[in-house]
C-alpha cells in the first residue's frame, strides 16, 4: 500500500502546492510530457501523487480514494455535506487566497446589506412575478448562508463560469463568487454588500476520515513529522 495525496494538476494552486511541501523536504514534480498527468515525490518513501483537478478532491477524499489532499477550504464545504464528518483540516497552507462573496449591481443604490437584499427580492418578486436570482457555482454554501440570514425570496441560477457576467447578460440579478483583486467585480459594475462575505478561502491539506489507513500509518507519522503537522487523535488509531 501506499498513501495518496491529491494535488491539484495544474496553476498557482499546484505550483505553490509543490513550493509548500518541497520548502518541508518533500519534493513533488510532474512526471511525463507536459500534458501528461503523472507525478512522482521524493524525499518520503511510501507516498504517491495523485494530480487531480482542485473541484474533484473534496469527492476523492470523501470516498476514500484518496488519504490526504490539497484543496481550497470552499470547496470542500460546498461540495461535501457535512464536511467535518468526511475530512479532517490537517493545516492551513496559506495561498489560494480568495473571498466568496455576494455582490449586486453597483446601481441598486438602496441595496447595501443582506436586509436590503431581502427586502429588494420581496419587492422583485412582487413586480416581476418571479423570485430574484442569483447566479453561482457555490449552491450549498450561497443557501446555508442566506437560510442563516433568513433570506428565502430568491432563485439560485447556476453559473460555472464568468458569473459577473450573468448580470448583464440578464440570466441573473446578483451573482455569488470568489473574487481576490476586485478587478472583474468592478469591470462588471458590481458591489459586494458589506455583510455579504459569505467565505474566505485558502488552500488546506486535508485527511480523509473513510481512507483506508490501515497499512499507511507508519507513512502517515513520518509524513506528519516532516511537514510539523500535529495528527488529530482519532484520525488513525494509534497514529
Ligand atoms: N482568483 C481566483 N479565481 C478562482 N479561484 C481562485 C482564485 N484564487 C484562489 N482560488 C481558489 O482556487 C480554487 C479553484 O481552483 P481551480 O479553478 O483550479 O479549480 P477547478 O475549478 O476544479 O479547476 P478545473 O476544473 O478547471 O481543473 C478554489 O478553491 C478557489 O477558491
Ligand atoms: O477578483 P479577481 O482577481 O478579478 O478574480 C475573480 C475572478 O477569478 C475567477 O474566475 P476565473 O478566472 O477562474 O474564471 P471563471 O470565471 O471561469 O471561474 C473568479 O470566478 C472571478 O471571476
Amino acid at each position: 500500500m501506499s498513501l495518496r495525496i491529491g494535488v491539484p494538476s495544474k496553476g498557482r494552486l499546484m505550483e505553490k502546492t509543490f513550493g509548500w511541501f518541497g520548502a518541508r523536504g518533500v519534493t513533488m514534480a510532474r512526471t511525463g510530457n507536459d500534458r501528461e498527468y503523472a507525478g512522482a515525490v521524493d524525499g518520503i518513501a511510501g507516498v504517491e501523487l495523485v494530480l487531480l483537478s482542485a473541484g474533484e478532491i473534496p469527492r476523492e477524499l470523501a470516498a476514500g480514494r484518496i488519504h490526504l489532499g490539497v484543496t481550497g477550504s470552499d470547496l470542500v464545504r460546498d461540495k461535501l455535506a457535512d464536511w467535518p464528518r468526511q475530512v479532517v483540516e490537517l493545516a492551513p497552507l496559506g495561498f489560494g487566497h480568495a473571498d466568496l462573496i455576494l455582490a449586486v449591481p453597483c446601481c441598486w443604490v438602496d441595496v447595501e446589506t443582506v436586509d436590503d437584499l431581502d427586502a429588494a427580492a420581496a419587492a422583485f418578486r412582487r413586480s416581476h412575478g418571479h423570485r430574484l436570482r442569483i447566479a453561482t457555482k457555490y449552491h450549498r454554501l450561497v443557501r446555508d448562508f442566506l437560510t442563516a440570514q433568513g433570506v428565502a425570496d430568491y432563485q439560485l441560477v447556476d453559473s460555472q463560469g464568468a458569473t459577473e457576467g450573468t448580470v448583464k447578460h440578464q440570466t441573473a440579478e446578483a451573482i455569488a463568487d470568489i473574487t481576490s483583486s476586485g478587478e472583474t467585480l468592478r469591470a462588471n459594475h458590481l458591489k459586494v454588500l458589506e455583510d455579504g462575505m459569505i467565505h474566505r478561502s485558502q488552500a488546506v491539506l486535508f485527511a480523509a476520515r473513510t481512507a483506508p489507513w490501515t497499512g499507511d500509518t507508519e507513512t502517515l507519522r513520518a509524513l506528519a513529522r516532516k511537514l510539523g503537522l500535529d495528527l488529530p487523535g482519532d484520525l488513525v488509531p494509534g497514529a
